[in-house]
């Protein structure tokens, strides 16, 4: 195993372009597949997630030509749903964006699917996915265990029926039914049941949808209808944003080591949520300065402690736990419920890893609290195969040397080059 060992850190500033959005590039190569007439994406995310999508869509049959640095992707629309003639298994990684709606789009097309992955998504949860499906009439069959992938999908003819989804494990199932519904040949009602998580994400799939020419009536989150026998129409050109997760780091670090620190590619044009990441820095007594695209946050002394329920960034409230060390008194993130079912248990994994640093964590179902120390010290930081982990674990080395980030290429999932960038803004 690659560890990496990092100096004490004193100061943070800088500026830096970050990449692509994860969520916004896995949603718009989809439906670039889905529709009719070519699509040429700018500013494509290069990760693993993104990697996992395309070969899939290649085994499916879809055309797409890449520039040299992945950065650019033309893909060719199929003018409707996915198909093979063969039985394909795909292979999805660890990817909760390809591994979602690909199950959702693929039980509409037509051919017979394995979807598979990396160990971990054996454990990550798509039965209230495949539950919201039944009632079209998919032929879908769990290979190991119920309620998980693997799963085999026999694509058939649907019938259209309504569809109750339950929302509060991951919005990720939302999503790929309402990506999915416009294919089906009549109208559905999609009604949601239970606190839907994540809920800004939903945002992010209405928004790329319409990009597509495809409107959703949106009833307060709580009911969705969808007209039937739709096509999505290529807006022709597309740039993705830059990634509003991977924008934490940063900005966080321009928090904690003085700023001003400005992140570019993500500001209040965005349609991320993850955006509202800044405003808990500021609410914790960062200096946040907003453009449309980009974001600078400075500060000017300690930081303040926060309690607060950060259900709707889940992604970008990890770093916030990290930021907690920087943070006078007792910072309490509340609701996350859900981070127990992403790349490791995050509640778990963070508390265990915190803990090794000398502060002071209380860990309960659905929240996590951490107190500072004085006593804070350096430690071999495990990442749990978890690209978070290893990111906002990155901040610590701002309050202690001795901070060794163990397995720091797991941040390939979404950020291949996170370290580098990390050391051009610190010192
Ligand atoms: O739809 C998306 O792009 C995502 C939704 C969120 O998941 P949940 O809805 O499972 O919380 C988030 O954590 C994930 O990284 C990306
Ligand atoms: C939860 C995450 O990923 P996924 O898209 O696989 O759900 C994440 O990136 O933090």
């Amino acid at each position: 195993m690659q560890t990496l060992a990092l100096p004490k850190l004193h100061r943070a500033a800088g500026e830096v372009t970050i990449p692509g959005s994860k969520s916004l590039s896995n949603r718009i190569l989809l439906l670039a597949a889905l529709c009719r007439g070519q699509t040429k994406v700018t500013n494509l995310l290069d990760s693993d997630d993104i990697r996992h999508m395309l070969t899939a869509l290649k085994q499916l049959g879809v055309d797409y030509q890449l520039s040299d640095d992945r950065s650019e992707c033309i893909v060719q629309g199929l003018a409707g749903p996915l198909a093979s003639g063969q039985i394909e298994t795909l292979y999805l990684g660890n990817a909760g964006t390809a591994m979602r709606p690909l199950a959702a789009a693929l039980c509409i097309g037509s051919g017979e699917f394995e979807l598979t992955g990396e160990d971990r998504m054996f454990e990550r949860p798509i039965g209230d996915l495949i539950d919201a499906l039944k009632p079209l009439g998919i032929d879908v069959e769990y290979l190991k265990d119920e309620g998980f992938p693997p799963l085999k999908i026999n694509a058939k003819t649907l019938t259209a029926a309504p569809i109750k989804i339950d929302g509060s494990i991951s919005s990720q199932f939302l999503t790929a039914v309402l990506m999915a519904a416009p294919l089906l040949k009549q109208a559905i009602t999609i009604e949601v049941i239970g606190e839907l998580v994540s809920k800004p994400y939903i945002d992010i799939t209405l928004n790329v949808m319409q990009q597509f020419g495809v409107t959703v009536e949106n009833q307060n989150y709580q009911r969705f209808v969808i007209d039937g026998e739709q096509q999505y129409v290529s807006p022709g050109d597309i740039q993705v944003e830059g990634d509003a997760s991977s924008a934490s780091y940063f900005l966080a670090a321009g928090a904690i080591g003085g700023g001003p620190v400005k992140v570019h590619g993500t500001g209040t044009a965005s349609v991320q949520g993850d955006t509202k990441f800044a405003n808990v820095l500021e609410q914790m007594g960062a200096k946040v300065t907003w453009s449309e695209n980009w974001i600078e946050v400075s500060a000017d002394g300690p930081l303040k402690a926060i309690d607060l329920d950060l259900n709707h960034i889940p992604d970008a409230a990890m770093t916030i736990a990290v930021a907690a060390l920087f943070a006078e008194g007792t910072t309490t993130i509340r609701n996350i419920y859900n981070w127990r079912v992403k790349e490791t248990d995050r509640i778990e994994a963070m508390a265990t890893e915190l803990r090794k640093l000398g502060v002071r964590v209380e860990d309960g179902l659905d929240y996590i609290s951490v107190t500072p120390s004085k006593e804070v010290h350096g430690a071999a930081i495990d990442t749990y195969n978890d690209h978070r982990i290893a990111m906002c674990f990155s901040l610590a080395a701002f309050a202690t040397d001795g901070v060794i980030i163990n397995d720091p290429g797991c941040t390939a999932k979404t950020f291949p080059d996170y370290f580098e960038r990390f050391s051009q803004i610190s010192e």
